[in-house]
């Protein structure tokens, strides 16, 4: 089989060979399925995944109730890459049929095929952003199937993070906090900000799974395999709705509260508006564990030359070119940032003419104080 059509389309069964790894010699290619038109646009040749992967850093171990999963084998810093990964499979999203998940998966090298194989749900896809590529209205939703990413198990509170990167197909896996040693490694597989009754819903549904984080397991439960209570508590019905409206609030901050864009120019607000306003949402990211939020905040706090250095660290995978930009700021910060050293020099003269005006103002009349305020 080279070709299968699905809704229409047409797609190519195309195989990415990839550079040879030190680190694992059955990472050797990326079986895709794919339109036609994009398999020129590839990046070609593919880099190797540049592979800091230590794998003194994670273990993959056998759980009571959720299959495999990834724990940390020594502490893991905030904004740590813990793995870089090419996909075994790259496909749209949408249900091919069976053969075609086999044929894919009959390209791939044994090990890499048998790996794949032994992960619960293994077409659990992490969507891919293929922008740029091809045409807008002919772009799609692509997944990727990656062995060792994939082993990551759902939180709601996830304590590490993906970034994908179309230049070298590569996805990054990082955290998103401090972890411990022995504590499980996950990322989310939903918007966290959803309700816990529509998060549930949807892990129920398309991962076959009851959630069992704090937020979700209320009674922390799910470990001993007993099922949902029929009826809460006063006391937890308070904590789901209290949760539910945090998610919410994050989730819809940046739209509800103004940003240092806005700030910046306007001075009728005040100098630590941005910074207490989103530290305020810092507090709630901590509280609700939604560190993949994070960024967001402590870019806006440090573009009002904050805590530059914290964002420095939190930075340097998602968002290299930011975290260059902020480390160029540090050296300078006053010259560097323009609109902060504007708000500096307009503050100091404002408060230089209040000064000014203080001594003066019990000998000026009234004509001349309006004169004087009207050619300002
Ligand atoms: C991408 S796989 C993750 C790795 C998987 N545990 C394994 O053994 O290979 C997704 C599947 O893992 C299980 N899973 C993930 N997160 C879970 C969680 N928080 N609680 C229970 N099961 C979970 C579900 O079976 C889900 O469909």
């Amino acid at each position: 089989m080279e070709t299968c059509t699905l809704g229409g389309r047409l797609y190519s069964l195309h195989t990415i060979s990839l550079p040879p790894s030190k680190e694992d010699a059955s990472q050797t290619s990326i079986s895709c399925l794919l339109d036609p038109d994009l398999i020129p646009l590839l990046p070609d040749p593919l880099p190797c995944a540049s592979n800091p992967n230590d794998a003194s850093l994670i273990a993959v171990r056998q759980t009571p109730h959720k299959g495999h999963a990834m724990f940390a084998a020594r502490d893991i810093e905030p904004g740590q890459l813990i793995i870089v990964e090419h996909p075994a499979l790259i496909l749209p999203s949408g249900k091919f049929p069976k053969e075609v998940y086999d044929e894919l998966a009959a390209r791939l090298p044994e090990k890499r095929r048998k790996d794949l194989f032994a992960m619960a749900n293994s077409r659990s896809k992490e969507s891919l952003d293929l922008k740029g590529r091809i045409d807008e209205e002919r772009r799609e939703i692509y997944g990727g199937v990656y062995p060792l990413i994939n082993r990551a198990n759902h939180s709601c509170s996830p304590n590490a993070g993906t970034k994908w990167d179309l230049a070298s197909l590569t996805m990054s896996f990082y955290a998103l906090r401090h972890i411990p040693a022995g504590e499980e490694i996950c990322k989310t597989y939903i918007n966290p900000a959803l309700p816990r009754e529509t998060r549930m819903g949807i892990l129920r549904k398309n991962y076959r799974f009851t959630c069992d984080c704090p937020w979700c397991d209320i009674r922390q439960s799910a470990h001993l395999n007993l099922p949902e209570p029929e009826e809460f508590t006063p006391e937890e019905l308070d904590r789901i709705a209290a949760s539910d409206r945090d998610r919410a609030t994050l989730g819809t901050w940046v739209f509800t509260h103004p940003g240092y864009k806005k700030w910046s120019t306007d001075l009728a607000r005040a100098d630590d508006l941005v910074i207490s306003s989103h530290l305020e949402a810092l507090s709630l990211i901590d509280k609700e564990g939604m560190q993949g939020l994070q960024n967001l905040f402590v870019e806006e706090i440090a573009m009002c030359y904050a805590i530059l250095a914290k964002v420095v660290k939190l930075t340097r995978v998602e968002d290299p070119d930011l975290q260059r930009r902020f480390e160029d700021w540090l050296v300078d910060p006053e010259r560097r940032m323009k609109k902060w050293a504007w708000r500096k020099r307009q503050r100091e003269q404002l408060s230089k003419r209040k000064d000014h005006d203080d001594a003066v103002i019990e000998d000026v009349d009234a004509f001349q104080f309006l004169f004087q305020y009207n050619s300002d």
